[in-house]
């Protein structure tokens, strides 16, 4: 009897800390591997140790007390300027729900969440939030380096880097009803630079699109975590990396809780010199982050298909 062809899996790479040495000889090839990893699904699974046992349990803590505020109370969290807040009872999403936190490696952003939402204060929630955010992002530029090393636009990203801002995302989505695979989140792309996920236990539910049209479910652990391009990535490496569709499917009987940061920049977005050449002509214009979540946001039916490709459609030449 034949067996179904082996579904792919996502790369998963090695980057904890004592293994990231930049003056070891295999650091280049390091660079590269995730480089590729980027180029040919992009995203991966990053295996980092720079959550301790003790942030992940607050973390846990954190996440519980705020899926259980009181809807009154979680309504609050309005849109940012990225077009974040409190989502919830969508009717094309109903296991899904996202409370999220606006600049939120810095002190004043996970201070000016918690207070929204405990006005007599919470510091163990806002610490460990801010600890866990600024622990994201920092994978976010150990792995955005590496790509920048490889490509030999280093202090283009150093540039970069300077005007990002992270949103940190707390998502839930509830067992479906009867544990028959459901919708927990409709594919899409990420409308930021990159988007860092983590899920508080292991198991599935992640499925990631690949160039060839297939969908692979991603398995990983709370130890692990998924690297992943978004729109302005796509843009900024002149189509390099492309920004993966992906979406959550629920199934069984236990709720599923992600925390995921993701970037964004306040300045004008390039793409870098060093990435242009007559093998590689320029494809995007340069374009405004914030300018072009708007655009995604207007959105109307008449305009829909725009959806489909929208970093090409607003920036690309
Ligand atoms: O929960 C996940 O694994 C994915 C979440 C996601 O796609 C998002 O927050 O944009
Ligand atoms: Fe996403």
């Amino acid at each position: 009897m034949g067996s179904l062809p082996k579904a792919k899996q996502l790369p998963v790479i090695d980057l904890c800390l004592n293994n990231l040495d930049s003056s070891s000889s295999s650091w280049v090839r390091k660079c590269d591997e995730v480089t590729r990893a980027l180029e040919e699904y992009g995203c991966f699974i990053a295996v980092y140790d720079g959550v301790s046992q003790e942030l992940y349990d607050a973390t846990v803590v954190a996440s519980q007390e705020v899926f259980d505020l009181p809807i009154q109370k979680k309504v609050l969290n309005s849109r940012d300027a990225a077009g974040h807040g409190y989502l919830g009872q969508l009717p094309t999403m109903p296991l899904f729900e996202r409370l999220s936190i606006e600049n939120a490696t810095t002190p004043q952003g996970a201070e000016t969440f918690t207070k929204l939402m405990w006005p007599s204060g919470n510091p163990s929630f806002c610490e460990s939030a801010l600890a866990f955010a600024k622990v994201l992002a920092e994978l976010e530029v150990i792995v955005m380096r590496m790509v920048a090393k490889s490509l030999g636009i280093e202090q283009d990203y150093e540039k970069l880097q300077e005007s990002t801002t992270y949103i940190f995302k707390f998502n839930k989505y509830l067992s479906p009803p009867g544990g028959e695979k459901t919708v927990g989140i409709v594919s899409h792309t990420d409308k930021g630079f990159m988007t860092i996920i983590q899920q508080q236990e292991d198991g599935k539910g992640l499925e990631i699109k690949t160039k060839d049209g297939e969908w692979i479910e991603v398995e990983f652990k709370p130890s692990s975590f998924i690297v992943m391009a978004g729109d302005v990535c796509t843009a900024w490496s002149n189509g390099r990396i492309e920004a993966p569709s992906h979406r959550v499917m629920m199934e069984g009987h236990k709720n599923r809780i992600s925390l995921v940061t993701s970037s964004f920049i306040r300045d004008q977005v390039e793409v870098p010199q060093g990435l242009v050449s007559e093998h590689h002509p320029l494809k995007f214009k340069a374009f405004d982050h914030y300018k072009y979540i708007e655009y995604h946001n207007s959105t109307t039916d008449a305009n829909r298909n725009r959806l489909e490709d929208a970093i090409r459609f607003y920036c690309g030449i």
